[in-house]
């Protein structure tokens, strides 16, 4: 049996979404690769503590903004530099920090843009991470029925303004053209924006209309049997089986819902955090969570592991600080 090693894995995130990556130095197993700061975690240690140590040996910072994650399990094949072992990798986002940030193991330290991985190769046990992190962590969701036109493409401006990057037009009930004339307004608008758009239809209406992607309803998705080409894409999933089936075909992200109850589906009780997080224990796409979500709901969401929340309504009120 090959030996557990626990280790706490800082993201350092900056306001505008880039986060830090470092080379492992010279002399350490796998070196030359990139990962993100952080290291074992010391008997008597909990993971935070190791997090913070890590960060001060490593980079000379004190992280003061530390919200936990993903845990994933990783088993690495001896190497020609390396044993073989299994990783318990403990990854937390860390926002804030105090401190002047320098490489104190002569390691090389990369900002990355959440969409243009720069540097290569990126330690194996990290791919699902990096492909969650090309997402944002706030999916909004369109809701024309309750706010009209007008209201929901000014509420999406300022959205914009405020960073909003993924965004579902889910408007089934608008005649073709209608939904037409909608998407091309949007489409304009998001286009001086670095945000994503996905149409709620078939993968082929998606790309006649210009989006960059679909999002599929889970009938869509149980009779999809490959990913749809030149698309972002996103599927709505309510149980393990269809979180599988977007897992198997390699879609971008799923969502999961209902977490909580929610006025969309009254009938609906909810998964529950509890819950939620079984199901998203051991997947490696990035699943959002959907159901009575609310801004405040997103700390609890990433703890349970998952890439954010989707909103369709709260994300269009005013945010409350
Ligand atoms: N720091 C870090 N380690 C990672 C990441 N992904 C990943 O698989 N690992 C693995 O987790 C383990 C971390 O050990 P480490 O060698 O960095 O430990 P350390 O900083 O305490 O250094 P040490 O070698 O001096 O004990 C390594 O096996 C490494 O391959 C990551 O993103 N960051
Ligand atoms: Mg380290």
């Amino acid at each position: 049996m090959t030996k557990l090693v626990q280790v706490a894995v800082a993201i350092l995130v900056r306001p505008n979404g880039e986060y830090l990556l470092a080379s492992r130095p010279q002399g350490k197993g796998w070196a030359g690769w990139w990962e993100f700061p952080g290291g074992k975690i010391e008997a008597g240690e909990t993971p935070e503590h190791a997090l913070i140590r890590e960060a001060q040996e490593e980079l000379g910072i004190t992280p003061t903004q530390i919200q936990p994650w993903i845990k994933r399990r990783y088993d690495y094949p001896a190497t020609h530099d390396a044993e073989a072992k299994t990783v318990l990798l403990h990854f937390f986002f860390v926002s804030a920090w105090q401190g002047d940030l320098s490489a104190r193991e002569s390691q090389q330290l990369a900002w990355q843009h959440p969409r243009l991985l720069n540097v290569n190769p990126v330690l194996p046990a990290n791919a699902p991470i990096m492909h969650a992190l090309n997402l944002p962590p706030v999916y909004a969701i369109s809701n024309l029925a309750e706010m009209g036109q007008d209201n929901f493409l000014h509420a999406l401006a300022k959205q914009l303004d405020q960073g909003l990057q993924l965004l579902q037009i889910r408007e089934s009930q608008l005649a073709t053209d209608v939904l037409a004339a909608l998407s091309e307004q949007v489409l304009k608008i998001c286009a001086n924006y670095d945000c994503r758009c996905l149409l709620n239809s078939s993968p082929e209406q998606a790309l006649q209309l210009g989006y960059h992607g679909v999002h599929l309803n889970s009938q869509r998705l149980l009779a999809l049997t490959q990913k749809p080409e030149h698309l972002l894409v996103g599927a709505s999933c309510h149980d393990a089986e269809q979180l599988q089936k977007a897992q198997v075909l390699q879609l971008d992200f799923a969502l999961l819902s209902p977490v909580l109850p929610t006025q969309s589906h009254p009938e609906a009780v909810g998964l529950g955090w509890e819950r939620f997080a079984e199901l998203l224990n051991g997947l490696e796409i990035p699943v959002y969570g959907l159901g009575g979500m609310q801004h405040e709901h997103l700390a609890q969401a990433l703890a349970c592991g998952a890439r954010g929340i989707a909103m369709q309504r709260a994300v269009w009120q005013q945010k409350k600080d």
